[in-house]
């Protein structure tokens, strides 16, 4: 199996060179070799790598920029996606992608399904909406999975700003009514390998039977705030915590206020995830 691994300099591209290793060559790209906002590079690099599969953790994911960046952000989330899918359809090839929670609107407070009415808030989600609606409609052979609040020991995350602004700050004031699920990078590549594992050795019967969306995040659910208490805990720094309301610290682009999804679907069928408080023990360590 050839695997054409975008973003690999991201958070969950960071991981997925490493977990994707044991399931055929891995040709990671970064931005300087295929830039997502120029789409005719995008088809280009496809059609010399030929993969026999193609991951996508590339994205634009400044979620407060892209409300002023919004023909940028559906050109990175939504058409260089689309030509993925096309160009991995006329190779035969199978594309995975990866989606987020801000695809929800977050008004009712129930874990969301696969099957729930999407309605994004913010033009990031509608941007990511936008792709995954591309791939669907292409016919590609895919797996699109929405994760949520992504954090790791690398990159740019909720989780490092508080252990810098900690540091920094007497008090960090941090919102405490929007719901989410934390989730380690390294659990999203971990349950790609493990669900692609199981795609290689199933053929075109295992992607008619198990393709589509699913939900991967972890398990439980938490709020911005009590997510920075456990984060401060687990590194031992103490530091003034205030919760407060969205309204308190508005912010360019607006976030859903419950986005928990369910992930029963891939934990039953396919692989099972942690707890959100236990990844993320293990991630500090
Ligand atoms: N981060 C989060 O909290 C969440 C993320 N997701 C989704 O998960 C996936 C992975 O996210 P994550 O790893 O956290 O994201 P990161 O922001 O950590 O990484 C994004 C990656 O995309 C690359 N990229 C951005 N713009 C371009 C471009 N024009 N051309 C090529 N590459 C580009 C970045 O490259 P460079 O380093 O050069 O900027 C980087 O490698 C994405 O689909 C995201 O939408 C879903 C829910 C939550
Ligand atoms: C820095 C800071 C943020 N906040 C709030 C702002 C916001 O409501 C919330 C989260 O802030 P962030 O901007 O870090 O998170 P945000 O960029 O909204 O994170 C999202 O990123 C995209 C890519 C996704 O797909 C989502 O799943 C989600 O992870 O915390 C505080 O309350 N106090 C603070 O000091």
């Amino acid at each position: 199996m050839k695997i054409l691994l975008t973003g690999c300099s991201g958070q969950v591209g960071y991981e997925l060179e490493r977990s994707l290793q044991g399931l055929g060559e891995v040709v990671a790209v970064d931005r300087a070799r295929m830039d997502l906002s120029d789409l005719d590079q995008v088809r280009a690099v496809i059609r010399d790598v030929r993969p026999s599969l193609i991951v996508n953790p590339a994205a634009y994911t400044a979620v407060d920029k892209a409300e002023s960046e919004a023909e940028l952000a559906h050109r990175i989330n939504a058409e260089a996606p689309a030509v993925m899918a096309e160009e991995a359809k006329r190779l035969d090839a199978a594309l995975v992608h990866y989606s987020t929670d801000y695809v929800f609107p977050g008004t009712d407070p129930a874990p969301r399904l696969e099957t729930d009415a999407t309605g994004p808030v913010n033009v990031y989600g509608a941007s990511k909406l936008a792709g995954e609606q591309a791939i669907v409609a292409s016919g590609v052979r895919h797996l699109i999975f929405r994760t949520s609040w992504v954090y790791g020991m690398r990159g740019k995350n909720f989780l490092l700003t508080m252990l810098k602004l900690a540091r920094e700050r007497d008090e960090l004031r941090i919102v405490a009514d929007q719901h989410g699920a934390p989730t380690w990078s390294r659990t999203i590549a971990d349950s790609t390998a493990t669900v692609l594992a199981q795609a290689k050795a199933g053929g075109a019967d295992w992607w008619r039977a198990h393709g589509g969306v699913y939900h991967l995040s972890s398990q439980g659910q938490t709020t911005w705030f009590e997510f920075t208490q456990a984060i401060l805990e687990e590194a031992g720094i103490a530091c003034k915590l205030t919760p407060i309301a969205t309204a308190d610290y508005p912010t360019p682009a607006k976030r859903p206020a419950y986005s928990v999804m369910s992930s029963q679907k891939l934990g039953q069928d396919l692989c099972a995830l942690p707890h959100w408080r236990d990844a993320l023990r293990l991630c500090m360590r």
